[in-house]
Order: structure tokens, then sequence, then C-alpha cells
């Protein structure tokens, strides 16, 4: 099949790459200049593990190539993917300007029959809206061409991007016509062989599923935050009643850790612009995501709170930080509790020395060269002369580090673990102060 993805972030490029090693012919389009100059020298502009082989072994095969040609884009595919950002307006509502913007490019250059799918995440309504565009935009031209829009949310996690898509558990597709819903069936064919994944909803339901999922999910994390913060004061341990709540199969394990609040460039922005929807266009106010909301943001800062209470004033304070990114295996800072805490750091007058296996590359570009943030090779050689460690992101390498090496390089023995990394026993054991999220 021919496909078009707008949009070479991570969804469009992950989607498209995907796309492609199925077997089919794919042309990915982005305004960024710079990010298709990168991809047709072999490279790819982020970091997503697997991706960048597959994203080679699809060029050479003649089946994935990259323009920022908008005119050849919109010829290119019957199945035209709009992967674009969806930021955050003033009032945390979705910024629907790219999308729309995509759906005019394609009423404005489209000579035959479209299936146009959406899988930016999108507020309720959208599909209306982009049916609309195209609708003004033919219009104009005065011509009467065939189209349909679908809504297909995509679900796929950063960090495990690829492996998501290509083994999804879900499907969700929002369609009301029976030749776009046969296309869409096609088109997934390759990623449903053992069983039926495709769930075939109207296109409001579906738009709302996405928003639906990544709330429920922020909901389970906020809900374990504060319940952390709760025991830790109680003197309970957290991941004790994490693994006891756990077991329950109605509850089960998935998405209980407590940590230093939620990033990523989903959740935060998907909860707001939830929220936003329901009360612009429903006169409804989420009591339970305005405080997933809150609790989030009040966990961004419990490491800054944790520092003060042991050392008092942190000013003149030097800290040692593991991780960066908003989560492992990706060198994503959008929304980073890291970023939060090293802000909290500089205003209380304390430096930083981080080190992140992927991220620090990014981290530079958001913070420029302020000497108050430097960075280390390797993760021992952030701890020189560092007053404690703090530890923000759960990298696999920072899972069982030689502790007689920290103890002995930091000039205190002190660990903030913001993400329950290791046994508080075995650590205070060692003569280590270890404070950690809930326990
Ligand atoms: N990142 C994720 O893990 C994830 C997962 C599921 C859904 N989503 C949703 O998917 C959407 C895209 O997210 P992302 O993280 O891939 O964003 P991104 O910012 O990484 O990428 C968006 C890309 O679209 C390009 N673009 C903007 N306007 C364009 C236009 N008119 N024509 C062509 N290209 C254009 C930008 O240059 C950019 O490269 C968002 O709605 C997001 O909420 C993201
Ligand atoms: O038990 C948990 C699980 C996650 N997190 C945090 O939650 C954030 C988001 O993590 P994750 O969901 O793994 O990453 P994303 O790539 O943001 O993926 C989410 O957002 C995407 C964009 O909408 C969706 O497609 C995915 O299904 C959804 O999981 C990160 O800061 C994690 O540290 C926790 O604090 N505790």
């Amino acid at each position: 099949m021919k496909i078009t993805v707008v949009g070479t972030g991570y969804v469009g490029l992950v989607s498209g790459t995907c796309l492609a090693e199925v077997g089919n012919d794919v042309l990915c389009l982005d305004v960024d200049p710079e990010k298709i100059r990168i991809l047709e020298e072999g490279g790819i502009p982020i970091y997503e593990p697997g991706l960048q082989e597959m994203v080679r072994r699809n060029v050479a095969a003649g089946r994935l190539s990259f323009t920022t040609d908008v005119e050849k884009a919109v010829h290119h595919g019957t199945i035209q993917f709009i992967a674009v950002g969806t930021p955050p307006d003033e009032d945390g509502s979705a910024d629907l300007q790219y999308v729309l913007g995509a759906a005019r490019n394609i009423g404005r250059l489209m000579s035959d029959y479209k299936v146009v799918v959406d899988k930016s995440t999108v507020p309720v309504g959208t599909g209306a809206k982009v049916k609309a565009a195209i609708a003004d935009e033919l219009a104009k031209r005065a011509v009467d061409i065939p189209y349909s829009v679908v809504s297909n949310p995509e679900f796929l996690k950063e960090g495990a991007a690829v492996e998501d898509f290509m083994r999804p558990d879900r499907i969700v597709v929002g369609a009301e016509e029976e030749q776009a819903i046969l296309l869409m069936r096609a088109l997934y064919a390759p990623f449903q062989r053992n069983h039926e994944r495709l769930i075939i909803t109207d296109v409001k339901s579906a738009e709302l599923t996405k928003y639906a999922a990544n709330a429920m999910l922020a909901t389970r994390i906020s809900f374990m935050n504060e319940l952390a913060n709760l025991a830790e004061v109680l003197g309970a341990d957290i991941e004790m009643v994490r693994q006891g709540i756990g077991s329950d199969p109605r509850i089960g394990y998935h998405f209980l850790y407590p940590g230093c609040g939620y990033g990523g460039s989903c959740f935060p922005k998907d909860v707001k612009a939830l929220i936003a929807t329901a009360q612009d266009d429903a006169d409804i106010t989420l009591k339970v995501l305005t405080a997933v909301e809150e609790a989030n943001d009040a966990q961004k800062h419990v490491l800054t709170h944790k520092l003060k209470a042991r050392f008092g004033d942190l000013k003149g304070k030097h800290f040692a930080l593991w991780g960066l990114s908003f989560k492992p295996n990706t060198d994503d800072m959008r929304e980073a509790p890291s970023r939060e805490l090293i802000a909290d750091l500089f205003a209380a007058g304390a430096t930083v020395t981080a080190y992140d296996p992927v991220a620090m590359h990014e981290t530079q570009r958001i913070f420029g060269d302020d000497s108050r943030l430097q960075y280390a090779e390797n993760p021992m050689g952030a701890l020189d002369s560092a007053d404690a460690l703090l530890i923000v992101t759960e990298w696999k390498e920072f899972r069982s580090p030689d502790f007689d090496a920290i103890k002995q390089t930091l000039k205190n023995p002190v660990i903030f673990d913001g993400r329950n990394l290791y046994d508080p026993k075995l650590v205070r054991g060692l003569g280590i102060e270890y404070f950690a999220i809930g326990r």
C-alpha cells in the first residue's frame, strides 16, 4: 500500500518505519528540513532502541523515503497519516494548528481518494474539524474528490516504541465509512496475525479512548505517589504495599511504581487537555484528574523537600545527578522531573554534575552553557566532591552500582533515590544514608 506519514517525530517515524517493515511503500514528510537531512543521510533525529537499523533496512529496500515536499507527499499515499505534535495551548487545551495545517495541505493538493488518518492525540471533535478543513480546501478549488477521515490513536511508549508498534495490545480505529474500514483492516492485517486486535469504533470514541488510557495510567501513578508519601510518614514500605495490591488481578502490577512524578510528552499534556475539553466543551470539572495533575506537580519537588530536610540550606552544595530523560531508553526531556529538580537546586544556590547515557546532549540544548550544570562521562564521574547522589531515571546501568566506591567518592555517603532502585536495608547496612520514595 502507498502510505504518507506527515510528521517524523517519535510517532510518525516509528509508525512509518514499521509500516514499511511489513512491505508498504512509505513516504515520510516533515516541515523541519534538518530532520529530513539527518534521515536522508542514514541517521535518525531521536534516540529510540532498534529504530535506526529498521530505518536503514527499509530505506535500502526502497520502501521508506523522506521529503519536505508537501505536494509529493500528498500525491504519494492513498492513506495519509497525520502524526504531528499537539502541544498544550496556554489554557492546557491541545493546540490543533499543526493537525489542521496538515489537513488543509491534503485538501489543497489531493487529486484522488484519500483516507486521512489522525494518529496524533487530539480532543473529541477533531475528526470533524479535519473533515471540515479538507472540505473547505476542496470547495476553494471547486472540486469534489472523495475522502474519509479516520481516528487511529497511537499507544506506543517511548523507549519501547518499535516493539509496541510491531506487537500492539490493541489497534483502535475510529471510522464510519466502509471503504476506510476495509483499508484500515488491510493495513493492520500483518500486525494481528494470531488474534484480533482491531477495535472499530466511531471517530469520537476513538479520540476519547486515547485520553482515557493515558488519564487512567496517570491516575494510578499519582495515586501511588500520594500513598507513598503517606506510607513514609506512617512507617510503612510502599514497595511492599505495591506488591500486596498488584497481586490482585483486578488491580495488576503495571504502572504502580511510585517515583518523583510522571513526565514525558504525553501524560502531563493529555491530562491537561482532557481537563480543558471537559471544562470548555461540556462545562464539567473533572475532579479526579485535576487532583492527579496537582499531585504530580507536587511530586516533582519531592526530592528537593527531602534534600532541604536533610541539609537545611542548599546554598553552595553540590550534587551528583543520575538520569535526566523522563524515563529510561529515550533522550526525550519533555516534562522530565529532572528539569524541575535542577531548577529547584539552582534556585536554592546549589550546583549539579549530571550523567545520563543518552540525554545529556538534549539537556545541554535546554539549559545552555550554564556553569552550574556540568556533565560527567560516566556515572561514577559525577560523584566527585558531591554532597549527595540523586537519582531520577531508572536506567538499567544504575541498578547495581559499586556502593563502596560511591561511599568513598561522595563527600557525604547519602543517596536520594527518586525511583526506588535499591533495597534500603542493603544500602543502609553499608553505612550509606538512603532516602527513597515511600519507604
Ligand atoms: N511521543 C509519544 O510517545 C507519543 C505516543 C502516542 C501518541 N503521541 C501523540 O502523537 C503526536 C506526535 O507526537 P510526537 O512525540 O511524535 O511529536 P514530535 O514533536 O516528536 O514530532 C512531530 C513532528 O511533526 C512535524 N510537523 C509539524 N507540523 C508539520 C506539518 N504541517 N507537516 C509535516 N510535519 C510537521 C514536526 O516538525 C515534528 O518533527 C502528538 O499528538 C502526541 O501526543 C505521542
Ligand atoms: O509505574 C509507573 C510508570 C510510569 N511512570 C512515569 O510515567 C511517565 C510516562 O511513562 P511511560 O508511560 O512508560 O512513557 P510514555 O512514552 O510517556 O508513554 C505513555 O504516553 C504515550 C503517549 O500518549 C502513550 O502512547 C503510552 O501508551 C503511555 O504509556 C514516565 O515519567 C515514567 O517515569 C511512573 O512514575 N510510574
